[in-house]
């Protein structure tokens, strides 16, 4: 756990600035010209994006190094925080076109700058920061790049609570809930008495308020989750993870600003790149601790994607046998589908 990585994200999401390891950052979405203006005092601040969000920008051919992940960009003269904002969010490209061309400028630590975009992910921001050297005048608070890195590993995970919770799927089930100082909190449906065997049926669900709660058709999440149920019921029993990592780890609002893209025609694949995300950003390190926590190393999983079972092995939880699960086609959802299919190597 780290308390000053959590004050950091708290800070940002106020948009407030923060110092990450010497280096000063604002967050572009938040920020307004007169906060800008006394971040920036008498020298002119540069601003840090993604190496994705760069590649949108036409930046890719100065970017040099592969995977350098953190890429900085001058803000030249025509560029005020509003059109820094629109560097930041493509949602914003068609009413503000992006006229350029840009400059990068040379980032000279790169695990602090790649920290400093974790820190703006973890806070639910989009991954772009205003940045300049800190000076000894600031006061900001201050977080070092180990604090950021540790924040909500999945060490820090425990448990806080466990009750009945009969399900219309299944009554006898039992809900454990887990939660890391500060970050979410994501629970263990422990279904059926507890007797099935050595390797349970199980599901991994990434929340999607959109599918689950209120019956959204442009995903698949909602049927997925009630069919998981039963087919674990039908199983005799079993575990569902029920996760906070909504919109493949990128957070409600910027899953928001991904829809929003796919309005204008670009696929959930491109849609997470253009916003300066990975394609997905969870971690499925917490999954396999929690998987730990309620004794099962060894799990059949129900899923079509291939690399969460790559993801739960990496993370040292056996996975015996690979369940399809396949609900919740429709009409309003079969590109979607189709873009898991052939972008992301889903099995469907
Ligand atoms: N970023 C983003 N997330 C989405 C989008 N549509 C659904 N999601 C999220 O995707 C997550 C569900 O994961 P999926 O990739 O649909 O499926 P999966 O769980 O990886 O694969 P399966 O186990 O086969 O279902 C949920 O967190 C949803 O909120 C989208 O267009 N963009
Ligand atoms: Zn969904």
């Amino acid at each position: 756990m780290s308390i000053a990585a959590e004050r950091a994200i708290d800070e940002l999401r106020r948009g407030r600035a923060a110092n990450v390891a010497g280096l000063a950052v604002l967050p572009v979405e938040l920020c307004g010209e007169d906060a800008l203006e006394a971040f920036e005092g008498d020298a002119r601040a540069d601003i840090l994006i993604t190496d994705k969000r760069a590649a949108q920008l036409a930046l890719a051919n100065q970017l040099g190094a592969a995977g350098m992940q953190a890429v900085g960009i001058a803000r030249p003269d025509w560029i005020d925080a509003a059109g820094a904002a629109a560097i930041a969010d493509p949602t914003l490209d068609l009413s503000k076109p992006m006229k350029g061309p840009f400059r990068t400028v040379t980032v000279d630590d790169t695990a602090r700058a790649r920290a400093a975009l974790q820190l703006a992910k973890l806070a639910g921001l989009l991954p772009a920061l205003h940045m300049r050297p800190a000076r000894d005048d600031d006061n900001f608070l201050t977080v070092g790049v180990a604090e950021i890195e540790a924040h909500r590993a999945p060490a820090t995970l425990a448990e806080v609570t466990r009750a009945r919770l009969p399900l219309k799927a299944a009554k006898d089930t039992q809900v454990i809930a887990f939660r890391s100082p500060g970050g979410p909190e994501h629970l263990v449906l422990m279904i059926g008495k507890g007797a099935y065997g050595d390797a349970p049926l199980t599901r991994l669900h990434s929340a999607c308020l959109t599918g689950d709660v209120l019956g959204s058709l442009k995903c698949d999440c909602g049927d997925q989750l009630r069919a998981a149920l039963d087919a674990i019921a039908a199983d005799g029993g079993g575990i569902l993870l029920y996760l906070q990592q909504e919109g493949r780890g990128i957070g409600l609002l910027n899953k928001l600003r991904a829809y929003r893209l796919q309005d204008q025609g670009f696929d959930t694949v491109d849609a997470n790149l253009r916003l300066g995300f990975e394609v997905d950003e969870r971690d499925f390190g917490i999954a396999a601790a929690m998987l730990r926590g309620v004794g099962a190393a060894r799990i059949r999983l129900l899923t079509n994607n291939p690399h969460k079972v790559a993801g739960l092995e990496a993370e040292g939880v056996a996975v015996d046998d690979r369940v399809p699960l396949i609900a919740g086609h429709g009409e309003l959802n079969a590109d979607y589908l189709a873009t898991k299919r052939d972008r992301t190597g889903h099995q469907l």
